[in-house]
């Protein structure tokens, strides 16, 4: 798609002003180091979805990208350094909004009729194309009719709604803050371990059963919940294993729209292998969307964990206490899997890729990512949802204390833990 470019005008060294026509778009990354303050001061524009309100200064951090649409046209002030900041004159909104209008005349039928439930929409395609985007468009359009539709993220990498290496499911019922993201009111959240679904392909099916069954009795005890429908983000693996899970998350959670952005092959073999009431709809992705690399990706998630303890802009303050060894068990979810020729006959290779492998304390754990299970028995820990991460900031082996780092005081309310495989944070504040 073409964008056209206009030029910026300079009306002082600090602050630069666009003046949008209705249907455009003003596109910003934050330079690096830097910070960037955007104002509404005319007419009416919304990032993602969520209104600008006239007049507030809104302060977007390091790296972040923006996109400020507008449908009657706009006035938007920026004072701070951009890596780039232009007007795009083509972008997909019409056909996004058209989606939100169709999913909301499903909810409206659902309103009318008992017998049926609002829609259960999931968004597909490969990385980087603005699934998390569209998904939060989608949500804040709901939340701004009145609807709480819920959100699922089965993006263990990036997820939106916790901390990477877990999936999961959060109520929307208002927008999400322009600059804070969804307000993480009571998510329902699960430990996967790992920022890949690769790593762990049958735990992650295994987490989606789990949390569609949640789904399915939050939406019969809230009839809001049950109209309003859901929102799933998948991940950006699309092939093998990775496709196998998006057809097996349709199944599970009973989607009745598949919306696929930017990939003819993803949409034709999702429209051949989904039963016929499910809709596949290919969408384009916006032209606006930044291909994100690897180092990007994981200083996003670092960034991410550390927001996690300490808020957006340090709003928030941990605790640091000891633990003694003997208060808690730490296990891995999922053994390496051995050879078939070496596993007792009935079992297979996939069973052990669930099994609970006990881990003993030691000063490796330092800098490790552990959740706190729900869990209060050792049965009940893999179908068990999380009440919250800590992190081991030091260990002293002859005491045998740990050192950890939560975003509550101690004790810890519960004894299970489950360390994080590869995801880690270390705490320099
Ligand atoms: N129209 C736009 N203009 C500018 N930036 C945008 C636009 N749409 C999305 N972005 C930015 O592009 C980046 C990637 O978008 P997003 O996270 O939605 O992609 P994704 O497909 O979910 O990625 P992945 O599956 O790889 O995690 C984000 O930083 C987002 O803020």
């Amino acid at each position: 798609m073409a964008e056209v470019k206009e030029e910026t005008q300079k009306v002082n060294p600090d602050k630069v002003e666009f003046k949008l026509e209705k249907d455009t778009e003003l596109r910003f990354e934050v330079e690096n180091g830097a910070n960037v303050v955007l104002e509404l001061s005319a007419g009416q524009a919304e990032i993602f979805g969520a209104e600008l309100t006239k007049n507030k200064k809104y302060t977007f951090s390091s790296g972040f990208k923006v996109a400020v649409f507008t449908w009657h046209g706009c006035q938007i002030n920026l004072v701070g350094k951009t890596e780039v900041a232009y007007i795009a004159k083509d972008t997909p909104m019409t056909m996004y909004l058209n989606c939100h209008t169709a999913l909301e005349q499903m909810r409206k039928k659902a309103e009318d009729d008992f017998s049926i439930r609002g829609p259960r929409v999931m968004i597909v395609g490969p990385g980087d194309v603005g699934k998390s985007t569209l998904c939060r468009l989608l949500c804040n359009y709901a939340a701004r009719l009145g609807r709480a539709p819920i959100l699922i993220d089965l993006d263990v990498g990036q997820t939106e709604i916790s901390i990477p290496g877990t999936m999961g499911a959060l109520s929307i019922d208002r927008p999400a803050d322009i600059e804070e993201g969804y307000a993480l009111n009571a998510p329902l959240i699960y430990h996967f371990g790992h920022k890949s679904p690769s790593d762990n392909l049958k735990l992650y099916n295994l987490l989606i059963t789990r949390i569609a069954e949640s789904v399915s009795l939050r939406c019969e005890s809230s009839s809001r919940a049950n109209i309003s429908g859901a929102i799933i983000n998948t991940c950006g693996w699309v092939r093998g294993g990775g496709y196998q899970a998006i057809v097996h998350a349709a199944t599970a959670f009973e989607v009745d729209v598949i919306l696929v952005m930017d990939q003819e092959r993803l949409h034709s073999e999702l429209s051949k292998d989904m039963p016929n009431f499910v809709k596949v709809v290919l969408l384009p992705k916006s032209g606006g969307v930044v291909e994100r690399s690897k180092i990007v990706r994981r200083d996003a998630r670092d960034a991410r964990i550390k927001e996690y303890f300490y808020g957006i802009r340090n709003s928030l303050y941990p605790h640091t206490f000891g633990v003694p060894y003997s208060e808690v068990t730490i296990y891995k979810i999922g053994a390496p899997a051995l050879p078939e020729a070496m596993l007792p006959l009935g079992v297979s290779a996939q069973d052990s890729r669930t099994k609970l492998v006990p881990i003993q304390p030691s000063g490796a754990l330092r800098h490790h990512i552990l959740s706190v299970s729900s869990a209060n028995s050792t049965e009940e820990i893999v179908d068990s949802n999380v009440l919250g991460f800590i992190v081991i900031t030091e260990v002293d082996i002859d005491r045998k204390i740990f050192s950890i780092l939560s975003p509550t005081p101690g004790p810890l309310p519960r004894h299970i833990l489950l360390v994080m495989d590869d995801i880690q944070f270390m705490d320099f504040k």
